[in-house]
């Protein structure tokens, strides 16, 4: 009970007066009764009780709806604290509903209200009560899980004053004082516990050692393009981790368009040429197959078997490729995540690249483990995350970033406009075709929706098509499609035997057509701004100037600010940063979709600040008892496997 911590609080500290608390709004007043309550009858099956009452700056009445039962509460001069929503009713002032209490049992009015998080037959008042009692009898019983000297540096309050104050609290200062207090001690203990899976997953973990090929130079030479830099700082990183018989669990940042592909691609080169055979998840289907259909001519050359395993594979050819891949013909596999689900054996597998849409927990990982010595695991992320949360959600990884784009690429230009601008917009487009290029087309929904009034991409290529631009070859993709008619679409688009693609958010991550030099997005104030950076960069991927065109329904200041940030910047890292000001966490992605513990107070998003000091400490700790052995730690130690229970991840916290 003590650690079932409120969602949210009310005021109901502060009173005010009738007359000048604001019509429609809620308030607490003093308030002292004028006469005993009226009933009335509007309607049938409806009743209002009116109780008439005053306080020092003027009169109004108590109403309640259906309520009658109540009338004999309120007598001639009793004084009630009360609090409720302030309404007027001609020139009358009411207070509707409001919840009351005769002075004298101070409790729960006149002080700021914890909200729980209830269910069907439980009341808020319920859990008060319980509350008040769970609080009153235990609290004392309750010890310091942070050691004291963390306590005193930051002037932490204590445990038991902190679990009062955040069910009772004393004052708006106190209390916050008890949320930082049980914020700085979770985030502290999840931090603790993902330094320590990173610990033991990369000291404990035996892996290969895929020393036999050292060399990748060969491979690298003989690509279309020299790496950039960063690529090359890149490799060498992942070179390092190969070699080295601890297992490698790395991640790989790069902003859109930075060259990811041909890394992971060297990657695999370094494990098969060791011996080994390598998997490539993607997260979509139309991914997984233009990876496959750009890779395996590059692998093809080096006597390298390639296959592609995805839904839409007939059974009989399905179980031609599963064979292979259990007897070692194949070497390398490219499919979606569904290829380490299925009971899909690998002969020797030592190395498996994925991306950041699904977190390799430990889960993952010992299925992968199995499937394997230990192989080495790769993520690749596109999604540009700072710092301080990269060490929190990938916290378990070591981290590499590519920082820098190809040379030559060309700045997208990016417009905001409304939807008063689309014929123009549309004509711009079509001069473009006209020159050779492709046009991406993106809307929120697949369907048309009563409740949501937003462009859906069947209404758009409906339109389109028949009218705007009835003369060009225009496409529909959706994830509603199957997987072969989703490639169908996909091919003929990189093919140029469509010019227009329109199309849901699928093709958001990796699809990478160089010709196509327009991004448009339909109702771009629904989408988040690292979501949107994605889409735009499906263009500026070749030699083409390009264009990406947000069509803004909102009148909101704030979406046209961030429609504004996209226009002035390109650089992913800052778009995310910029997003998480002036938006807070919302679009941001929650703990859970990352497979971490679900937190009970800290906000991973708001709470930047503590979470910035308290991974200073976490660090410090790691370095000075890596084992969290001291007696000073030893409580810290209980919780991070408590935390981590849920997500199976105790496991290998010993
Ligand atoms: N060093 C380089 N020089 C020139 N072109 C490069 C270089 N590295 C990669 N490319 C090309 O840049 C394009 C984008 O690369 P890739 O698809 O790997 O990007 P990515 O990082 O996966 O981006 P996204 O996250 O958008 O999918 C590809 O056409 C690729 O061939």
């Amino acid at each position: 009970m003590l650690k079932f911590f409120p969602k949210e609080y009310e005021d109901r500290s502060r009173f005010s007066l009738l007359k000048e608390s604001p019509i429609g709004e809620k308030a607490s007043l003093e308030v002292e009764i004028l006469g005993s309550g009226q009933i009335l009858k509007p309607r049938k099956n409806m009743s209002i009780l009116k109780v008439p009452f005053k306080d020092n700056s003027g009169q109004g009445y108590l109403t309640f709806f259906n309520q009658e039962y109540l009338k004999n509460k309120f007598n001639i001069g009793d004084i009630f604290k009360i609090h409720g929503k302030i309404n007027k009713i001609g020139m009358e002032l009411q207070v509707t509903n409001p919840i009351f209490e005769k002075k004298e049992l101070n409790s729960n009015l006149g002080r700021i209200i914890p909200l729980y998080s209830l269910t069907k037959g439980l009341t808020n008042n319920d859990i008060l009560k319980i509350m008040t009692i769970a609080v009153k009898e235990n609290v004392d019983l309750l010890q310091e899980n942070l050691p004291l000297y963390m306590m005193h540096k930051y002037n932490l309050m204590s445990i038991k004053d902190s679990i009062k104050n955040i069910h009772y609290p004393i004052n708006s200062e106190k209390l916050k004082q008890a949320q930082n207090r049980l914020k700085f001690e979770e985030l502290l203990i999840l931090q603790l516990g993902l330094f320590m899976i990173k610990s033991s997953s990369t000291t404990d973990n035996k892996g290969i050692s895929f020393c036999k090929f050292k060399d990748t130079k060969k491979m690298i030479n003989s690509l279309s393009f020299k790496l950039t830099n960063a690529q090359t700082r890149v490799i060498e990183e992942i070179e390092k981790d190969m070699d080295s018989d601890k297992q490698m669990n790395r991640l790989i940042q790069g902003d859109v368009g930075s060259g990811k592909t041909i890394i992971a691609a060297i990657a695999m080169f370094k494990c098969v040429k060791s011996g080994y055979q390598s998997a490539m998840l993607a997260p979509t289907e139309i991914l997984a197959t233009q990876h496959f259909k750009s890779l395996e001519p590059i692998f093809d050359e080096w006597g390298i078997k390639c296959e592609l395993l995805i839904g839409s594979l007939t059974p009989k050819n399905k179980a031609k490729v599963l064979e292979k891949l259990k007897n070692g013909e194949i070497d390398i596999l490219i499919g979606t995540h569904a290829i380490i689900q299925e009971g899909i054996e690998f002969d020797r597998l030592g190395l498996a690249i994925t991306d950041e849409q699904h977190r390799f927990g430990v889960k993952q990982r010992a299925i992968l483990n199995k499937k394997g010595n230990n192989p080495d695991i790769i993520v690749m992320t596109a999604t540009p995350i700072p710092r301080t949360l990269a060490l929190i959600l990938y916290g378990d990884l070591d981290i590499s970033i590519i920082d820098e784009l190809p040379p030559g690429r060309k700045e997208i230009e990016t417009f905001a406009i409304g939807p008063n601008m689309i014929e123009r917009m549309n004509g711009f487009i079509k001069k473009q075709i006209l020159e050779g290029r492709q046009a991406y087309i993106v809307c929120p929904l697949i369907e048309e929706s009563e409740s949501l009034n937003l462009n859906s991409a069947q209404e758009i290529y409906t339109e389109l098509k028949d009218n705007t631009f009835k003369e060009f070859k225009v496409g529909l993709l959706h994830g509603k499609m199957n997987s072969k008619e989703k490639d169908e679409i996909m091919q003929m688009f990189k093919n140029k035997n469509l010019d227009i693609l329109i199309s849901t958010t699928v093709i958001e991550v990796g699809v990478n057509v160089p010709n196509a030099n327009i991004m448009t997005i339909y109702n771009s104030e629904r989408f988040g701004l690292a979501q949107l950076h994605q889409l735009r960069g499906r263009v500026g991927r070749g030699e083409y100037q390009s264009y990406c065109i947000l069509i803004n329904y909102s009148k909101n200041k704030i979406a046209r600010e961030r429609m504004r940030i996209l226009q002035d910047s390109t650089d992913g890292f800052k778009i995310s940063e910029k997003d998480l000001e002036i938006r807070g966490p919302g679009e941001f992605f929650g703990t859970r979709q990352h497979g971490l513990p679900e937190l009970k107070i800290a906000n991973l998003f708001t709470d930047i600040r503590i979470l910035k000091i308290v991974q200073k400490e976490a660090l410090e700790i790691m370095r000075i008892d890596p084992n969290l052995e001291r007696l000073e730690h030893q409580k810290l130690k209980i919780e991070i496997k408590n935390m981590f229970k849920d997500v199976g991840e105790d496991l290998i916290l010993n």
